[in-house]
């Protein structure tokens, strides 16, 4: 029998065994996230679903800290696999309209909603698997960066046009801010020198580089790629199909969902203190330098974000990117 258990933010429907679904719906209804969770794997999915771009507003980091906050809280689950419901966008980054003409009483909540979600992310009990199908700028790669390992798609997907003069969908990660006109926050920015090494890293940031999928794998940004070329029936994994949110079902067959379940499941067998206190060696520091420097922090993003010369470019930045999407 299922159970489902109403509260405001949260839906929880208890479904067969031991699996567990919820969803964190947004404001208007539409879930945002969409969490499944195995207790007998130890393994739990999230999956970003905030069309068209899975863009991070207020209220989308809130639902996946909540969602991945629910999933820490159950004993049995050891690992989390971060997807998205989009298989050519993880995620665009912040959601730009949070940034132009801005509310002064929600954007310094806004910015303290991305920096929760770097503190729960980064420093989640739980080992996070991002399995990254499509592109990652900014804050995109962010999220990618602040889980403990990271799988993307070598872009051999489909494609577009058809016949021979078929178009390769090629996915790119990075932070890209400079070519905005902005710049990566200080944390964002110490988060790509920890991954990727200080000099690969100083000069991502100045020019603002976007990765494809081999050069993200060779720096070190991403730690394997996969194709997507749906396997065979037959080489569908036990566990995953049961896992995956039905809006995502096709996926069981996808070799870099596979590759991410079977990386959640290694992660899920390590002795957990063990993996949570090896953890905590190398990100707890800046966890509490993020914390202790919090406020200075959203006070500098106000500040920067709401000035005239950084409005102007943001507000061509968003007309530029309207009417790319119009033309196509
Ligand atoms: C000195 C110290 C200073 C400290 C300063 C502190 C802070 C400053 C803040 C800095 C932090 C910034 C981090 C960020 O994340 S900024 C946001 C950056 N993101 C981007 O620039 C990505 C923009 N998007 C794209 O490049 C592409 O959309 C794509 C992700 C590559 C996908 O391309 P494609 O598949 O071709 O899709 P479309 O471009 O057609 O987009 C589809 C759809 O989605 C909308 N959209 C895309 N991105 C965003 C976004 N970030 N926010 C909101 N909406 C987005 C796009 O408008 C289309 O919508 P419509 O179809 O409805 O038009």
């Amino acid at each position: 029998m299922n159970t489902v258990i109403r509260s405001q933010l949260l839906r929880f429907s208890v479904g067969r065994g031991q699996q567990f679904r919820f969803s964190t719906a947004a404001a208007n209804g539409n879930d945002l996230v969409i969490g499944t969770v195995d207790e007998t794997l130890g393994i739990a999915m999230l999956t970003m679903n905030r069309p068209p771009a899975n863009s991070l507003s207020l209220e989308m980091n809130e639902a996946i800290c909540t969602s991945l906050k629910t999933m820490e809280s159950n004993p049995k689950i050891q690992s989390v696999i971060l997807s998205s419901s989009n298989p050519k966008i993880f995620s665009a980054g912040l959601d730009v309209s949070e940034l132009v003409s801005p509310h002064p009483d929600r954007l310094p909540k806004f910015w303290n909603s991305l920096q929760q979600l770097y503190l729960d992310l980064y420093g989640s009990r739980l080992a996070v698997v991002a399995a990254i199908q499509g592109h990652a700028p900014a804050a995109g790669c962010f999220l990618a960066m602040a889980c403990d390992y990271r799988i993307m798609s070598s872009g051999d997907i489909g494609g577009e046009g058809g016949g021979d003069m078929k178009k390769r969908f090629v996915p790119t990660i990075g932070l890209n801010e400079t070519q905005l006109g902005i710049a990566a926050p200080p944390w964002m920015g110490q988060l790509l020198v920890r991954t990727i090494g200080f000099r690969q890293a100083e000069l991502a940031l100045a020019m603002g580089t976007l990765f494809p999928p081999d050069r993200a794998l060779s720096i070190g940004l991403v730690d394997a790629i996969e194709s997507e070329q749906h396997g065979a029936e037959s080489t569908i994994i036990e566990g995953l199909s049961e896992l995956l949110p039905s809006i995502s079902k096709d996926q069981a067959s996808n070799p870099l969902m596979q590759k991410a379940f079977k990386q959640a499941t290694t992660f899920a067998k390590i002795p957990p203190h063990a993996r949570v206190a090896s953890k905590l060696v190398t990100r707890q520091s800046h966890i509490h330098d993020m914390i202790a420097t919090r406020d200075e922090d959203t006070a500098h993003f106000c500040g920067f974000v709401t000035q005239e010369a950084v409005q102007k470019n943001l507000i061509a930045y968003v007309e530029a990117m309207k009417s790319k999407s119009k033309k196509k």
